[in-house]
């Protein structure tokens, strides 16, 4: 167990130095919220950088044994991230450890006792999520030790998923790399870029009637992809 926990740990650290020093590399793209086998097809064909996994209470919600079945019919190359809400870290720890998930993503109240203890038993990297309401919010969370921070839409009763957008001049300039959730689309995804964020986490937008849609996918993608280019990323 302390083996396997060491070449997490190498593995998730050599993965950080990619992905936080590779300047060069675009802003990346999270497809969150699939819960079927043709998502997994889908995201296949077009490889986003991530997909979520969300295993706390939603319409989107996996369990733990679908979740390493979506696992493995998904593409090794993109990196799968389970979203918890409150959940026992028990929980978080045993997914990464069997391999169904390589991130962890916070998306309740979790404070700094919470994430330290994670973070001591595992080595899988942490995003917190920080629903804004304001741009102390912001600067409170990143006094946290988690890698990266996301940042999303304050929507009472509801804790991730809701297809709305927060006012993006709240976000002060940041140190931690953070993912930009809450209503992305194909209406704002360019504008989405200007924030600078490390990547972009889109859910709703690529749904027709609550499923995930594959062509929505691939426009989505293929968009974020071409601005990287434009932009000489
Ligand atoms: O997606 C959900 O249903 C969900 C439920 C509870 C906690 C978090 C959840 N999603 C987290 C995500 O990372 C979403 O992609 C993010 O909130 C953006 O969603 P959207 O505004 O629909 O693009």
């Amino acid at each position: 167990m302390a083996e396997r926990r060491r070449k997490m740990a190498v593995s998730h650290k050599e993965q950080r130095g990619i992905f936080m020093n590779d300047a060069n590399k675009g802003c990346r793209i999270k497809i969150c919220g699939l819960s079927r086998i043709g998502d997994m097809e889908a995201v296949n064909r077009v490889r986003p950088d991530y997909i979520g996994f969300v295993f706390a209470q939603s319409r989107r919600q996996v369990g733990a044994t679908w979740a390493a079945s979506l696992k493995r019919a998904l593409d090794p190359r993109i990196q799968a991230v389970g979203v918890f809400v409150n959940a026992p870290v028990s929980e978080a720890v045993r997914l990464a450890e069997v391999g169904t998930i390589q991130m962890i993503q916070l998306h309740g109240d979790e404070d700094e006792a919470y994430i330290r203890e994670l973070k001591r038993q595992t080595a899988a990297p942490v995003i917190k999520a920080v629903r804004v309401r304001n741009g102390d919010d912001i600067f409170r969370a990143e006094q946290l030790s988690c890698e990266y921070l996301l940042l999303d839409t304050y929507t009472k009763g509801q804790y991730g998923g809701s297809g709305r957008v927060f006012d993006w001049n709240l976000i002060p300039p940041l140190q931690k790399p953070f993912f930009l959730a809450g209503g992305i689309s194909m209406e704002n995804v360019h504008e989405a870029q200007s924030c600078r964020p490390y990547c972009l986490d889109v859910s709703s937008a690529v749904e027709t009637e609550g499923r995930k849609d594959p062509e929505k996918i691939r426009r989505m993608v293929e968009a974020v992809r071409q601005s990287g280019k434009q932009s000489g990323g």
